[in-house]
């Protein structure tokens, strides 16, 4: 548990950048500080570390006052990841990573050793151990800065805009990734961003922060899209909030229709005026054949993707949404159809359960 107490960091110049912060921080758990730029997230984070001192207040870490612990020891048990990864220009790869438990006084081989299985543990491929960071894409280098930070396995992992600096698409890969390295390894981890889609896709509990260092509301990613504490959270989240809180309904409930269905190779025997859905012989979906086809060579793939009962409506509306067909398909775990569901149905289904900003409906 990290705890911040009645914290205020004011710089030199008299910037205040925290005023009065209280604040709880779960053990195990991704905990999110966002706000927009200038609220103080990355002096809030940097003050756990002791990378910078509260004017005044205290920040605890399992009950202790951080402010008795010696900075540098402080600092190895605390992995620290910022965007463009931080890495040292002149060190290879693996040593980059086995920097710090050689710093804790592991040997170079044990240390390397480490940081060879860490690079898998973050999906790089450990023929790039021996490379330098230039040599890496910035998605990769920023998978190195987390094995880094991971490296000594402390119990604490902060992260400052770790994403930021990198694509989209390579942004959506990393936020998985460090979803499943969670689900593995329950770390502490306090996560800075700009950016309220990142939190609420990574955290679990999210401190919105307001200039001037201000918590105007921390809550688990349903409560801040369903219950927005004020006028700046429900601006900061956003205008779409209800079609995100759909993120955090299960599609379990959806009712699912049986369209048709012709299989793989079975000759078309006449043209209907609906879509239909080709299978293989086990009934896993294949393609959506177009109302009229006359052959199954007409078939489009299904580049949207298919949904399962463990995924979200907003999911299955997202599908339904770009499918040719303006359904989404369910499968179960082996890939088989269980049926599908028009778009139309499903705003139906959510509005029928209340509005899709009371999330934790059941459609
Ligand atoms: N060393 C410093 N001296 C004076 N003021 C500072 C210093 N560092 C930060 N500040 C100011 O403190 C306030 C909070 O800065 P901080 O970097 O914590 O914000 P942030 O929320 O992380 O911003 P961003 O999202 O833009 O990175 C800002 O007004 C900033 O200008």
């Amino acid at each position: 548990m990290i705890t911040f107490e009645s914290v205020t960091k004011e710089y030199p110049d008299g910037t205040s950048a925290v005023s009065g912060l209280d604040l709880e921080i779960p053990p195990g758990k991704i905990t999110v500080l966002v706000g927009p730029s200038g609220c103080g997230k990355t002096t809030s984070l940097r003050m756990i570390n002791r990378m910078i001192d509260p004017t005044s207040g205290r920040v605890l870490i399992d009950g202790a006052d951080v402010a008795g612990t010696n900075p540098a020891k402080l600092r190895r048990g605390i992995g620290y990841v910022i965007q463009n990864a931080g890495l040292f220009p002149h060190r290879t790869i693996v040593d980059n990573i086995a920097t710090v438990p050689m710093l804790n006084g592991e040997s170079k081989a044990k240390s390397r050793r480490t940081a060879l299985d860490l690079l898998e543990v973050v999906g790089l491929d450990p023929a790039m151990a021996r490379r330098y960071p230039t040599q890496l894409s910035g998605g990769q280098q920023q998978r190195v800065g987390v094995a880094r930070a991971l490296a000594a396995d402390p119990p604490i992992l902060l992260m400052d805009e770790p994403f930021s600096a990198v694509d989209p698409v390579v942004r959506h890969n990393l936020q998985e990734e460090l979803l499943r390295l969670q689900s593995q390894l329950d770390k502490t981890i306090v996560f800075v961003t700009h950016d309220i889609d990142e939190a609420i896709t990574i955290g679990e509990l999210i401190c919105v922060l307001n200039v001037g260092g201000v918590l105007e509301q921390a809550a688990s990613p349903k409560e801040l899209l369903e219950n927005p504490a004020n006028e700046f959270v429900s601006s900061f989240v956003g205008k779409d909030r209800g079609f995100r809180g759909l993120s955090f309904v299960a599609a379990n409930g959806l009712t699912l229709a049986k369209p048709p269905v012709i299989l793989r190779g079975d000759a078309l025997e006449k043209s209907t005026s609906a879509w239909t859905l080709m299978v293989d012989d086990k009934r896993r979906p294949l393609g959506w054949l177009p109302p009229e086809a006359t052959t199954t060579d007409e078939s489009q793939p299904l580049a949207e993707g298919v949904f399962s009962p463990d995924d979200s409506v907003r999911r299955a509306l997202d599908i339904a949404i770009l499918a040719p067909s303006g359904s989404a398909i369910s499968v179960d775990d082996e890939g088989v159809l269980l049926g599908t569901v028009a778009a139309g149905d499903i705003v139906e289904s959510v509005r029928s359960n209340g509005s899709s900003a009371t999330v934790g409906v059941t459609v």
